[in-house]
């Protein structure tokens, strides 16, 4: 999927010699360094140092070093990285080397603004079909695609090969989506409905909930006020918390 690649260069040799197990934490940071390698190569960059490239990801240098070494990438001392070659790594192990199809289903406030980005294509990945239950919303035309009854998910989800369905429907109606996604032999699932889905074993589901981010954000600024209100003498004068929770190491708690 590697868009800086010149036209008709053949693909290099991948030098990722089997699929690595890495660490989640591991990969959930490997797109992160593929967005700031993208950026490097637009801009004519053949080489990052480790450095450079955890500044531009936002994480140590010591932690780039240790996820690339999963990888079998380590680097050339004193010259950095290949910057072509890490892209390729990353979208090997990432699995970005051939696009994969996607399902939207509930296409009210969030599923249209998912539906009309066009970030995802550019990302390896190509909404496929769209899906609702409200027959006003059906037959509707977003980005180029016809919005279907939810009563053909399973179905059309066979016939398109779709790899990832993505959930943006009321709770309540969350589980019968996946329950046919499922069905339709999808076997990875982004749910963005606020609840706790239930799935076969080998079916991957991943939650998105910016309530949860505000709530941890909260949290952070809740702990910064009270250390700050603190005296010198620290700890000993904290608040005591509600019922038997106990306080927390400060570092550990704001995650540092
Ligand atoms: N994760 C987040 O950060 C985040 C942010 C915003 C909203 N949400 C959640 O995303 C979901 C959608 O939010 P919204 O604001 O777009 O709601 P919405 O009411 O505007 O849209 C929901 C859509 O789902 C459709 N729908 C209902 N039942 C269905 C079914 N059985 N099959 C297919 N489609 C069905 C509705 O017809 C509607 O078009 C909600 O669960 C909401 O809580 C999550």
């Amino acid at each position: 999927m590697s868009p800086h690649r010149p036209p008709g260069e053949p693909e290099r040799p991948v030098a990722v010699p089997a699929l690595p197990d890495l660490p989640e934490a591991t990969v959930a940071r490997l797109p992160e360094y593929l967005r700031a390698l993208h950026n490097l190569a637009e801009n004519g960059h053949e080489t990052v140092s480790s450095e450079w490239l955890a500044t531009a990801a936002g994480v140590n240098s010591a932690k780039l070093r240790k996820d690339l070494s999963h990888l079998g990438s380590y680097g050339t001392r004193g010259v950095g990285y290949d910057v072509a070659l890490l892209i390729d790594q990353i979208e090997y192990v990432l699995g970005l080397t051939q696009r994969r199809s996607v399902a939207l289903v509930g296409v009210g406030n969030l599923g249209h603004a998912l539906a009309g980005y066009d970030g995802f294509a550019t990302r390896g990945f190509r909404i496929a079909a769209l899906f609702d239950a409200d027959p006003v919303r059906v037959g509707e035309e977003i980005n180029g695609l016809v919005v279907r009854h939810v009563d053909e998910l399973s179905r059309v989800a066979i016939e398109e090969s779709i790899a990832i369905g993505v959930i943006a429907t009321p709770a309540a109606a969350a589980q019968r989506v996946a329950d046919r996604l499922v069905a339709g032999g999808v076997t990875s699932i982004l749910n963005f409905a606020p609840c706790v889905l239930t799935v076969p074993d080998g079916v991957d589901v991943r939650k998105v909930d910016l309530a949860v981010e505000l709530q941890i954000l909260s949290f952070h600024e809740h702990r910064k006020a009270s250390l700050t209100a603190l005296p010198a003498a620290g700890a000993a004068t904290l608040t005591p918390l509600p019922g038997d929770l106990a306080a927390t190491d400060p570092q550990e708690a704001i995650g540092t």
